[in-house]
């Protein structure tokens, strides 16, 4: 039996999911070892290769976490908030690595994972690439460097499928500019204008959300002064962007001691 890590990808038919079978399979230091989609799903019990259109993978799509993880030293998820709490707990029980992917994660949520947390080893962000996570250091960067004359204002544009906003990437962002602010986001957080709403406030942290066709992720941090602006941008062209980042997460997290880590954790940055 070979040694290389077991990984299993949920969610597998999604958008993400798909992108993440590839990637495992292409891997020379993993293998794909399950696939599961959610109950009622019209890909169960088939071969996940087939269901995408290509070869067989000998890996057939469940709807039984339990059984699936019992083989598996992680677990790539990129799902919906739900699905990833109950996965979180499953993940624990097999002594595998969660990664998360999953975005619109409430704080019910987010306390859930930290109880997991302190049993598996999660590894968690609201964007997987290596630019993204570069963006968010020189968000912080700069918002550390410049005072509230220059108002921050982050505008995120997706696919007209997805279901939250802000994005996950839009509120790292926002995170990193408040850190470098010295601020907490949520004293600052101004979502979405609409109506009379008065004129801005100084230090406010704003965002916005566009929806539309196919677009993969883009990314705006615009800082505005009078006379001047500054603006950092990420454009993703292509998903595998953050499939690579998601299996590259899988594998550094193994033997890792259990607790939380994001991918600032996995690149070293
Ligand atoms: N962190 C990152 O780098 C990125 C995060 N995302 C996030 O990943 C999530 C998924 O995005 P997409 O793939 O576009 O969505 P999608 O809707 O195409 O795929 C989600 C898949 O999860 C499945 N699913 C739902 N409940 C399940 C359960 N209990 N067990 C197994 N499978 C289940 C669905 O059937 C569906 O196939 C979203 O939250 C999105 O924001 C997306 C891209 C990059
Ligand atoms: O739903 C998506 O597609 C994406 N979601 C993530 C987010 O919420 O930021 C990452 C990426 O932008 C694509």
């Amino acid at each position: 039996m070979s040694e290389l890590p077991g990984i299993v990808v949920m969610g597998a038919s999604g958008r993400m999911g798909q992108m993440l079978i590839r990637e495992v399979n292409a891997q020379d230091g993993a293998r794909l070892v399950g696939a599961l989609e959610r109950p009622g799903h019209d890909w169960i019990g088939q071969d996940v290769g087939a269901c995408m259109g290509g070869q067989p993978l000998g890996v057939i799509v469940s709807d039984d976490p339990l059984e699936t993880m019992a083989k598996a030293q992680a677990v790539i998820d990129f799902t919906a908030p739900a699905a990833t709490v109950a996965m979180a707990e499953i993940a624990a029980q097999a002594r595998a690595v969660h990664v998360i992917g999953t975005t619109g994660l409430g704080d019910d949520d987010l306390a859930k994972l930290a109880l997991a947390g302190r049993h598996s080893t999660i590894i968690r962000a609201g964007n997987m690439s290596l630019g993204v996570n570069l963006l968010v250091q020189l968000t912080r960067k700069v918002a550390e460097a410049l005072d509230e004359d220059f108002d921050i204002e982050i505008t995120e544009a997706h696919h007209h499928h997805k279901v939250d906003a802000p994005s996950g990437t839009a509120l790292m962002l926002g995170e990193a500019a408040a850190e470098g602010r010295g601020v907490d986001l949520a004293d600052v957080s101004d979502r979405g204008r609409d109506g009379i709403t008065g004129a801005r406030k100084r230090g406010d942290i704003g965002f916005h959300a566009v929806r539309g066709g196919d677009i993969v992720g883009e990314h705006d941090v615009m800082f505005a002064a009078p006379g001047e602006r500054i603006v950092l941008r990420h454009l993703a062209t292509d998903r595998a962007i953050f499939a690579r980042g998601a299996v590259k997460a899988a594998l550094w997290g193994q033997g890792k001691k259990p607790g939380e880590y994001d991918m600032m954790d996995v690149l070293g940055l």
